[in-house]
């Protein structure tokens, strides 16, 4: 096994949280490489979709957004924007959703829209998009961001999509049917929500990383689980599939 650096870990942590038989809304950046990286690796059956509404879609590629071509040009079909959120995303049909966000609080709620106060912006970003829905209505969603004390922090400025909300059964009563944020995978580890506070605590630390640098990485006092295991690291598999899509990539994006 060669080394790899923090960002790989992450990527191919988070492509190890999917299943083959999952249907997976995936978000542009960072989810996207772990979705192919799981689809070309122990998920070759997994149902890509993207919210421009192709679907079944196996990008040679990465996508600089929704609307790159490789998209539909790999995918089994494509629908209408409408479509896609109206009939498969609102109807139930996707099992998980696939998000990044800029900042993230320890309930996992996102914050893709602004840092800063609203009408005075530090920084703007690039707002919610599709995000506040594949967060309320995918069976379950997977976070993936780097730690950082800029990243994760106690109070968002503005939530741009909802995760557990206030903590507790929040999603509940609002009426909310789905799961939420049921991991977090950062490049130093795994966090997972409290089953009653849903507090993101630690589940897994990735190798050589230590828990005073977790602690220093992060906005909130962070709690660890009772049993926190070692992330396995990457294999020469995961690493070449990861390497050789980010190399495509590039490739492709310089000569475009
Ligand atoms: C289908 C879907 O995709 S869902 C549609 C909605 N879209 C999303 O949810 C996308 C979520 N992702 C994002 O918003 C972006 O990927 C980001 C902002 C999280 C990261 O942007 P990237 O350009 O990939 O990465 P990067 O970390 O270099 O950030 C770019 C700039 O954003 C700003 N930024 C990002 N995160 C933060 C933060 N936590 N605090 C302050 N500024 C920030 C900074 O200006 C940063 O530049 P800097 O590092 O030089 O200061
Ligand atoms: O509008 C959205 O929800 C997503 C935007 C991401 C993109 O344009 O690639």
């Amino acid at each position: 096994m060669s080394d790899f650096t923090p960002t790989e870990m992450m990527t191919i942590a988070a492509a190890r949280a999917l299943t083959n038989d999952d249907v997976c809304f995936v978000g542009i950046g960072a989810p996207s490489a772990a979705c192919n990286v799981a689809r070309l690796t122990h998920a070759p059956d997994i149902t890509l979709i993207y919210e421009s509404g192709t679907v079944g879609t196996k990008p040679d590629v990465l996508p600089l957004s929704i609307g790159d071509g490789e998209l539909c040009d790999t995918a089994l079909f494509t629908v209408s924007v409408p479509e896609m959120f109206r009939y498969w995303l609102q109807g139930g049909r996707i099992t998980t959703g696939f998000l990044g966000g800029a900042q993230i609080d320890k309930f996992a709620n996102l914050n893709t829209t602004v840092v800063g106060p609203y009408d005075h912006p530090k920084v703007r970003l690039p707002g919610g998009g599709g995000a506040p829905e594949i967060a309320s209505n995918c069976g379950q969603i997977f976070i993936t961001m780097a730690l950082s004390k800029r990243g994760f922090i106690e109070k968002l400025p503005f939530i741009t999509s909802m995760g557990h909300g206030e903590g507790g059964n929040h999603r509940e009563r609002l009426g909310m049917k789905t799961k939420g944020p049921t991991r977090v995978i950062t490049d130093l580890c795994i966090l997972e929500p409290d089953p009653i506070t849903k507090e993101l605590t630690v589940v897994s630390i990735h190798k050589g990383v230590t828990r005073e640098q977790i602690t220093e990485n992060c906005g909130w006092t962070l709690k660890f689980a009772d049993e926190v295991i070692e992330t396995p690291v990457p294999t020469e598999t995961e690493l070449s599939v990861l390497r050789d899509i980010n190399a495509r990539t590039k490739k492709a994006h310089e000569a475009a």
